[in-house]
């Protein structure tokens, strides 16, 4: 096992269930909270998930409530909501060591660009992740399906990186905490790939309030998905040359039909009053293929459908 130190920046729905896997496996890890801080410090975590509940005492759980305390570590794990990244440069200062890493595990099309200001585009990594947990009470998390991680560098380019030399400890460490993680060349390309999939089920399911077994049940909603992937194909076509082959949405559509009934975090957002993920996940591919000269006409319907949602 890698003497790799991890320092969790958010354990809420991810953060917890991946931060939670690492202690286990005994990976040296570092939790950052807020609300349910004192909790986990005095009580320690619960994570219930479909491959198998476990629970972390509160010995076996570093719990920290201020960032400022947080020992430097060689990866500094980013599970925070995109829509919280203003407090990156409080949080990122002290928890990575010099010659350490920054792993970036939101959603978006671009959300390492926060954390790579910071720190530096060479000592950013990036990840895709492919899970359903919800952060249920204080210190309790429920992983409800999926849970793989397609994880790249952010500057591919650049082979002899932090980031590059960090990369395969870090894989080999999640694979290690019963965390399957993918290894992906371009992170760019994967990132419009997940969009293909929370483009239209996190937007539609706020601005439709429905779930993905509902919208997947409605011929007239599933046709307006199908145009909404097709539209993010053509986006990352027209913005970066990156090519989404048809058979992947076909994957997308299928993927989501096996999925259980889900709630976007989206959806839970906006029920919960909280800031949704609206930029990230939308605005910032619709700028990006505004600029590049692609029409996305379903994606701006969704994206101000998305911004009336918020301001209501
Ligand atoms: N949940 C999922 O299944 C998936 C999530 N993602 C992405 O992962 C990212 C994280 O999402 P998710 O885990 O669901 O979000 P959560 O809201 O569950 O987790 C974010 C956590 O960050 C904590 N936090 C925020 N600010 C601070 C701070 N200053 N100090 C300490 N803790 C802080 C929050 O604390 P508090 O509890 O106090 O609010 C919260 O627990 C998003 O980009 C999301 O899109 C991607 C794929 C799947
Ligand atoms: C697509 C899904 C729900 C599960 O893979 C996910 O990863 C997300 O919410 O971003």
């Amino acid at each position: 096992m890698s003497k790799n130190t991890y320092a969790i920046l958010g354990t809420g729905a991810l953060g917890g269930y991946y931060g939670g896997l690492l202690a286990k496996a005994g990976f040296d890890t570092h939790f950052l909270l807020r609300s349910d801080y004192e909790h986990v410090r005095d009580h320690g975590m619960t994570v219930e998930s479909i491959r198998g509940d476990f629970t972390l005492s509160a010995d076996q759980v570093q719990a920290y409530g201020d960032p400022a305390d947080l020992p430097a570590c060689d990866v500094a794990v980013v599970c925070l909501k995109t829509t919280q990244n203003e407090q990156l440069p409080e949080l990122l200062a002290n928890c990575v060591k010099p010659d350490g890493v920054v792993l970036v595990l939101q959603n978006g099309l671009h959300p390492e660009t926060d954390a790579a200001a910071l720190v530096g585009e060479d000592r950013v990594l990036g990840g895709l992740c492919f899970l359903c947990s919800n952060k249920i009470g204080p210190g309790h998390i429920q992983h409800l399906d999926y849970g793989h991680i397609h994880m790249g560098v952010y500057q591919p380019e650049a082979a002899n990186s932090l980031a590059a030399r960090h990369f395969p400890g870090v894989v080999e460490d999640f694979n290690a905490a019963g965390i399957e993680t993918i290894n992906v060349d371009d992170l760019r390309l994967s990132r419009w790939k997940k969009l293909v999939w929370n483009i239209p089920y996190n937007g539609l399911s706020v601005v439709l309030n429905q779930t993905t077994d509902v919208m997947m049940a409605d011929p007239g909603t599933r046709r307006r998905i199908e145009a909404l992937m097709h539209e993010v194909q053509a986006a990352a076509l027209a913005v970066d040359g990156k090519v989404i082959e048809d058979a992947f949405i076909q994957k997308m559509l299928d993927y989501t039909a096996k999925m259980e009934p889900y709630k976007t975090s989206m959806m839970l957002d906006y029920e919960a009053g909280r800031a949704m993920e609206i930029e990230a996940i939308v605005g910032d591919p619709c700028q990006a293929a505004k600029a590049a000269g692609q029409a996305i006409p379903h994606i701006e319907e969704v994206y101000s459908g998305l911004r009336k949602a918020a301001n209501d």
